[in-house]
């Protein structure tokens, strides 16, 4: 990791270990209460408000995802494509967007354009992309898992490239938290939304249900010998008789899940680029966690603070 990416990830980890449950117990007039106070044997991932049914509750609990079917529109989808076009392009510029090229090209000179940058990460300072972590159906969602004083508290846009044949293109299975090991893990979500049609052939979401019951693994580069990306950690000793899941998605379906689930995603074995938007999100404090606000990943005000 570079310096800056070093620095940034320190940042949030101190800033975000401060959180404690205390810190997330909503206020009594938001219609959702305290994760302690209702079901505390039944549901331990999910809180109790109106928005998920019995099903879809039991389902995360058991499984630590859910998949929404069609929950950002097309229009918005091809304004994201669009912005994203233009940043790979270098027509928009953004001081602290990291944009990263897979590691079978990063060396290759090669101009501008959609087809050298395999993902950008921390998108906030963008607002037509940051619109993305503000649109109502994907906080209803996310605020069943953190509460309703949301942050974003990382960024992201994947564009997965066609393989080159060195397997590249994999992202290893991993666990979210690793990359921010704070806490409460049951209150941080991420939301990954299509943007297209996406299946095994051009790399989807492979997840291993159940996993987010477990603990958080020791993780590494895979000794995989195409080359690994940098930051490309995976989880070295995964049980491999484990139930892999792929996760069939259409444009604008969403998965929203928690950060220990096991997941990550095959090779693209298509010529497209595969998209997906990511933002993870996470409760804020009460008390704010005001020193976030001024941090690259830590973005509050999603939704209205309860006093
Ligand atoms: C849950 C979720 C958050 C999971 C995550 O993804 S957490 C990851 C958090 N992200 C990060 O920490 C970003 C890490 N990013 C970086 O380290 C850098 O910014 C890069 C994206 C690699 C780009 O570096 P930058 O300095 O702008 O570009 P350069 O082209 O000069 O590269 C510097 C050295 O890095 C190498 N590099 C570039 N891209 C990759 C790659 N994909 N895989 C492996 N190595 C790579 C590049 O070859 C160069 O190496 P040297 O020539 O110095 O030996
Ligand atoms: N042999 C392996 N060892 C470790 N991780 C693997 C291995 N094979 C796949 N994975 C990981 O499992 C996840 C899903 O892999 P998956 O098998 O779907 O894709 P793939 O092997 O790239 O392509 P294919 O669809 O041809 O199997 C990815 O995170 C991938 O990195
Ligand atoms: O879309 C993918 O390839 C998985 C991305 C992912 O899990 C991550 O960046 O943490
Ligand atoms: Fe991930
Ligand atoms: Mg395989």
């Amino acid at each position: 990791m570079d310096a800056r990416a070093a620095a940034r990830l320190r940042t949030v980890l101190g800033h975000l270990g401060r959180l404690e449950p205390r810190d997330v117990v909503a206020h009594p007039t938001s219609g959702t209460v305290s994760p302690t106070s209702f079901h505390p044997q039944q549901f331990q991932f999910t809180l109790d408000n109106s928005i998920l049914s019995l099903e879809q509750r039991q389902f995360y609990e058991e499984n630590g995802y859910l998949v929404i079917k069609n929950l950002v529109s097309d229009e918005d989808i091809q304004r994201f494509r669009d912005e994203f076009g233009k940043i790979c392009r270098k027509e928009v510029k953004l001081d602290r967007l990291v944009i990263m090229k897979d590691v079978s090209i990063s060396k290759l000179q090669l101009a501008p354009s959609e087809k050298v940058v395999t993902k950008i990460q921390d998108f906030q300072e963008d607002p037509e992309l940051f619109r993305y972590c503000t649109l109502p159906q994907i906080l209803k969602y996310v605020e069943c898992f953190t509460g309703p004083n949301i942050m974003a508290m990382h960024t992201m846009l994947i564009n997965k490239p066609p393989d080159t044949g060195k397997k590249t293109s994999r992202h290893p299975l991993h666990q979210d938290l690793h990359y921010f090991p704070c806490g409460p893990s049951n209150l941080i979500v991420c939301a990954w939304t299509a943007m297209e049609h996406i299946d095994r052939n051009n790399g989807c979401l492979v997840v291993l249900p159940g996993t987010h019951k477990g603990s958080l693994k020791p993780h590494d580069y895979p000794k995989w010998e195409g080359g690994v990306n940098k930051m490309y950690h995976g989880i070295q000793d995964y049980d491999e008789n484990s139930a892999r899941v792929h996760l069939v998605m259409e444009k604008g379906d969403t998965v929203f899940f928690h950060p220990l689930l096991i997941h990550g995603s095959g090779r693209n074995k298509t010529q497209g680029f595969r998209k997906v938007g990511i933002p993870i999100a996470a409760p804020i404090g009460k008390d704010g966690c005001v020193s976030c606000s001024a941090t690259p990943y830590g973005y509050d005000g999603l939704k209205p603070k309860n006093p």
